[in-house]
C-alpha cells in the first residue's frame, strides 16, 4: 500500500521553474477557504501547489456543519509522502483543528525543515464557528516558534499572546510587536476585523514595522481572505527578497480578488474571493474561433454579395472579375508590407518565417497579375476607395499595434478566402468548366487552408500571451478587417456601370 520513498527530497529548484508550495490545512467543499483557496492562490501566483488535509470540514458560505479530523497517523503518512519525494520550497499551514494535529505538524516541520514556513493560526471561522479545539491553543503557540511568518487576525493575535483582543489598530500593532519580539518570528498582522473605511495590514518583526494600507471593499465576499493571503505570501516569498515585498504584492492582489468576488455568484452567504481576477483570459476560447464566430454576420453578408454569388456560380461578368483582380493586385502590394511587419515583430522564428514567406508570396501574385495586365488581358485604373480604406486600416495597425494586433488584422484575409475557396470548390465539384476555376483552385487548395490554419494558430498563441485589453484590440482589428473584406468585394459591383447602348 505504501509508495516507496524516493529518499529525502533535497533537490534545489531549477532556475526559472515554478515554486513548489505545500498547503497543510482543512477543506471547504464550496472552494472558498482552506486548501481549496490555497491551491487557487498558489496557481494565481504561478506556483505549483500541493496539499495535505488536516481536517475534513462540511461547510459552505453560511457556516460550518461538521468537522472530521482523521487519525494523525494518516496525517503523518500524507506529510511524509510529500516530503520523502518532493522538494518543498514553502509551506503554508492553516487549520490544524486539534492539539494532536498541531503536534504532528510541528514534528514534521522539525524533520522536513522546509525553508519557508507561513502559519495562519486559524481558530474561529468568520461565520463564528470554532475551527480549533480550546485545548489546542498552546500547541498552536508551539507551532508559531517553528514558523518564519505568522499571520493572525485581531482575535487570533489576542489568543496567541493570552491578552484581550485589540479593537484599535495602534493597540493591535503593539501586540504584534510583542509577539514578534517574544517568538522571534515575523508577524503579518491583518486588520480585516477593524471597523472603518480601511483594511490595513502590517508586517512586524523584532526591529521594524511596515504598515500596508488598503481601502475596505464593501462586499460580502470575504470568505477565505486570510487563507488566500497567507497562501499567496508563501507562494511569493521564495521569489521575493523579503517579507514586506511578498506581502505588499499579495495584499494588492487580494484587494482585487475581494472586489471581484461577488461576480462569481457562489453561495448566498459570505462568498469567496475571485483568485483569478487578474487573469480574465485564462480558460478563454481560442482567439481564432471566437473572432470567427463574432464575424458570422459579416461572413453571411459577404456570401450574399452579387459579386461573390456571381464568382461562385460563374455568372460574374469577366469585366467585373478583372476589375476585382486589378484592385487585388494593388491591395496585395500593401498587404505584403503588413505581413513583413508581422514577420519583423514576430516573437519567434516560426512566426517570422511564416509571415516573411507570406509577404513574398503576395508580391509573386501581384507581379503575375501585373504581367497579365501588361499582356493586355487585364484592366488598369486608380485604387478604389474600399481598397484604400482596407489598406489604410492594415497599415495603421502595422504602424501602431503590437504583434498580436497585426496578426489579428491580417488573419481575415487568410481565413475568409480559405473558407470561400473551399466552399465554392465543394459546390462546383469539377472546375474544368468554371470561368474562374484558377481563382477557386488557388483558394480552395488544401495548401491554402493549411496556411490559414497556421495563421490562426499564430494568432491564438499571441492571444494566449496577451492580456484582456490586447485581446479586445485583436478582436476589434479582426472585425474591422472582415468589414473591409466585404466592402472590398462589393466595390466592383458598386462602381458606376457604363451606359448601355
Ligand atoms: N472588506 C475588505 N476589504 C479589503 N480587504 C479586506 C477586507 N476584509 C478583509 N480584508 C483583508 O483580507 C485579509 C484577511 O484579513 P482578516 O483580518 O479578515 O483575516 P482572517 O479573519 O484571518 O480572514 P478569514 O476571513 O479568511 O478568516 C487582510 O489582508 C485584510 O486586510
Ligand atoms: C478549512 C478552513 N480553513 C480556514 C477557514 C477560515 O476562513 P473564514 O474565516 O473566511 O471562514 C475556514 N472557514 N475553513
Amino acid at each position: 500500500m505504501s509508495a516507496a520513498p524516493a529518499g529525502p527530497a533535497t533537490g534545489t529548484r531549477p532556475t526559472g521553474s515554478r515554486v513548489r508550495v505545500l498547503s497543510v490545512a482543512g477543506t471547504d467543499p464550496t472552494g472558498g477557504a482552506g486548501i481549496h483557496a490555497d491551491l487557487k492562490s498558489f496557481a494565481a501566483h504561478g506556483a505549483y501547489g500541493m496539499a495535505v488535509v488536516t481536517a475534513l470540514v462540511a461547510q459552505n458560505t453560511h457556516g460550518v456543519r461538521a468537522v472530521h479530523v482523521p487519525d494523525v497517523g494518516f496525517l503523518r503518512a500524507q506529510l511524509d509522502a510529500v516530503s520523502d519525494d518532493v522538494t518543498v520550497d514553502a509551506v503554508k499551514i492553516g487549520m490544524v483543528g486539534t492539539r494532536a494535529v498541531a503536534d504532528e505538524v510541528a514534528a514534521w516541520l522539525s524533520r522536513a525543515t522546509p525553508p519557508v514556513v507561513v502559519l495562519d493560526p486559524v481558530m474561529v471561522a468568520s461565520s463564528g464557528d470554532r475551527l480549533l479545539d480550546a485545548d489546542a491553543e498552546d500547541a498552536v503557540r508551539r507551532l508559531v516558534a517553528l514558523a518564519d511568518l505568522v499571520t493572525p487576525n485581531l482575535p487570533e493575535l489576542g489568543v496567541l499572546l493570552g491578552e484581550p483582543v485589540a479593537t484599535a489598530w495602534p493597540d493591535a500593532v503593539d501586540q504584534a510587536r510583542r509577539l514578534a519580539h517574544r517568538s522571534g518570528v515575523t508577524v503579518l498582522l491583518k486588520g480585516g476585523h477593524l471597523a472603518g473605511d480601511a483594511s490595513p495590514d502590517a508586517v512586524v518583526d523584532a526591529g521594524t514595522l511596515t504598515e500596508l494600507d488598503a481601502p475596505r471593499v464593501r462586499t460580502t465576499s470575504t470568505h477565505g481572505t486570510g487563507c488566500s493571503l497567507s497562501a499567496a505570501v508563501a507562494a511569493l516569498r521564495p521569489r521575493r527578497p523579503d517579507w514586506v515585498t511578498a506581502v505588499r504584492e499579495a495584499k494588492e492582489w487580494l484587494t482585487g480578488a475581494i472586489s471581484a468576488g461577488e461576480a462569481l455568484a457562489v453561495g448566498s452567504g459570505r462568498g469567496p474571493v475571485d483568485h483569478l481576477h487578474h487573469a480574465p483570459t485564462l480558460g478563454a476560447r481560442a482567439f481564432s474561433s471566437e473572432a470567427w464566430e463574432r464575424a458570422a454576420g459579416l461572413r453571411a453578408a459577404c456570401d450574399d454579395l452579387p459579386f461573390v454569388r456571381g464568382l461562385a456560380d460563374g455568372t460574374l461578368p469577366v469585366d467585373d472579375f478583372e476589375a476585382y483582380l486589378h484592385q487585388d493586385a494593388l491591395y496585395l502590394a500593401q498587404y505584403s508590407r503588413v505581413l513583413a511587419r508581422a514577420s519583423q515583430v514576430a516573437p519567434g522564428p516560426a512566426a517570422q518565417v511564416f509571415f516573411a514567406q507570406g509577404a513574398a508570396r503576395c508580391l509573386d501574385i501581384e507581379a503575375r497579375l501585373h504581367e497579365e495586365r501588361l499582356a493586355g488581358g487585364g484592366r488598369s485604373g486608380p485604387v478604389g476607395p474600399a481598397t484604400t480604406a482596407y489598406v489604410d486600416h492594415l497599415l495603421a495597425v502595422a504602424a501602431t499595434g503590437s504583434y498580436a494586433e497585426v496578426v489579428a488584422a491580417v488573419l481575415p484575409c487568410y481565413v475568409l478566402y480559405a473558407d470561400l475557396g473551399a466552399r465554392i470548390l465543394a459546390r462546383a465539384g469539377h472546375l474544368g468548366a468554371h470561368p474562374y476555376g484558377d481563382w477557386v483552385a488557388t483558394y480552395g487548395d488544401p495548401a491554402f487552408a493549411a496556411a490559414a490554419d497556421q495563421a490562426s494558430a499564430l494568432a491564438d498563441a499571441a492571444a494566449h500571451e496577451a492580456g484582456a485589453a490586447t485581446r479586445a484590440r485583436m478582436l476589434a482589428a479582426y472585425a474591422a478587417s472582415c468589414a473591409h473584406e466585404v466592402a472590398f468585394f462589393d466595390q466592383v459591383r458598386a462602381r458606376p456601370l457604363a451606359p448601355v447602348g
